[in-house]
């Protein structure tokens, strides 16, 4: 069984959501089902970046991931693309034979049984500024196959459009840890990301909340970003 990966790096910390600042592996796997406009994994998404993607099967994978952590048992966070329209079961089977503890990014697009093998499901619902519609059914499928492993929801939030529909969203799934991002305008990795521009982002973003009595969602930043801007591979 083999899987198109688009990346895979690390050890690096975790930049976004509940494991933020946890030393993680990356696996980004190649293809999505969904083209949201302000993407900053393209090169993980668009068929045209689709000769770099490696195929690699369970065994190739966890070499990598192996190599890359000097063996030392640490989250591997599955990423992409939309890591579910691919069957990482075996890797995570195997994975997890090895002492290793998985979580996974998805929007939330397609349900999968490896889910509930998973230390970790962070599901990624798109804002309209994404210019993607959810299929809240195949959503509500996604949380069932978790099971009984950890369930997030981090919404993306570039603009008070969004934030109304993260607030609507949040009453639906009232048991559902909620965080909230704000959005990098600049996604082009050859270029610098203004860090004042992302603290501005920020502080909306805490003000229209928390400042405005809404008390539910945690709010934190892309923290690889800040460090490291739009470089991939971090
Ligand atoms: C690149 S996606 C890959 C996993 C999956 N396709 C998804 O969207 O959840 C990983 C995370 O990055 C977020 N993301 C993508 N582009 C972003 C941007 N320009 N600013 C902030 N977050 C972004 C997504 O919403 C998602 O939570
Ligand atoms: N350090 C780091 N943290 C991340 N959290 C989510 C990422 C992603 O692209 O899915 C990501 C990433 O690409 N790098
Ligand atoms: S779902 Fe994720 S990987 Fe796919 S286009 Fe949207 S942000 Fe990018
Ligand atoms: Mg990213």
């Amino acid at each position: 069984m083999s899987l198109r990966i688009a990346e895979i790096f690390g050890p690096t910390i975790q930049g976004e959501g509940a494991l933020i600042g946890q030393p993680t592996v990356f696996v980004r796997a190649g293809g999505c089902d969904y083209r949201c406009s302000w993407c900053d994994s393209m090169h993980a998404v668009d068929s045209r970046y689709r000769q770099d993607w490696a195929v690699m099967d369970a065994a190739g994978i966890m070499a990598e991931v192996a190599r890359l952590s000097g063996g030392q048992p640490l989250v591997v966070s599955i990423s992409g693309g939309n890591p579910a329209i691919q069957d990482f079961g075996p890797v995570i089977a195997l994975g997890r034979g090895q002492g290793y503890r998985f979580a996974c990014e998805t929007q939330g697009s397609v349900a999968r049984d490896w889910f509930a093998d998973l230390a970790l499901l962070v599901l990624s619902p798109k804002p309209p500024s994404s210019g993607q519609e959810t299929d809240w059914a195949v959503f509500d499928a996604c949380l069932a196959a978790a099971g009984k492993a950890e369930r997030i929801m981090k919404i993306v939030v570039f603009d008070q459009n969004d934030l109304d529909w993260a607030r609507a969203t949040s009453v639906r799934y009232p048991d559902l840890p909620l965080y909230l991002q704000p959005g990098n305008p600049e996604t082009d990795p050859e270029k610098p990301v203004d860090p004042q521009a992302l603290a501005d982002r920020m502080l909306w973003l805490v003000e229209a909340t928390v400042g405005r009595g809404w008390l539910v969602p945690r709010i934190l930043p892309q923290l690889h970003v800040l460090i490291w801007g739009n470089r991939r591979g971090v």
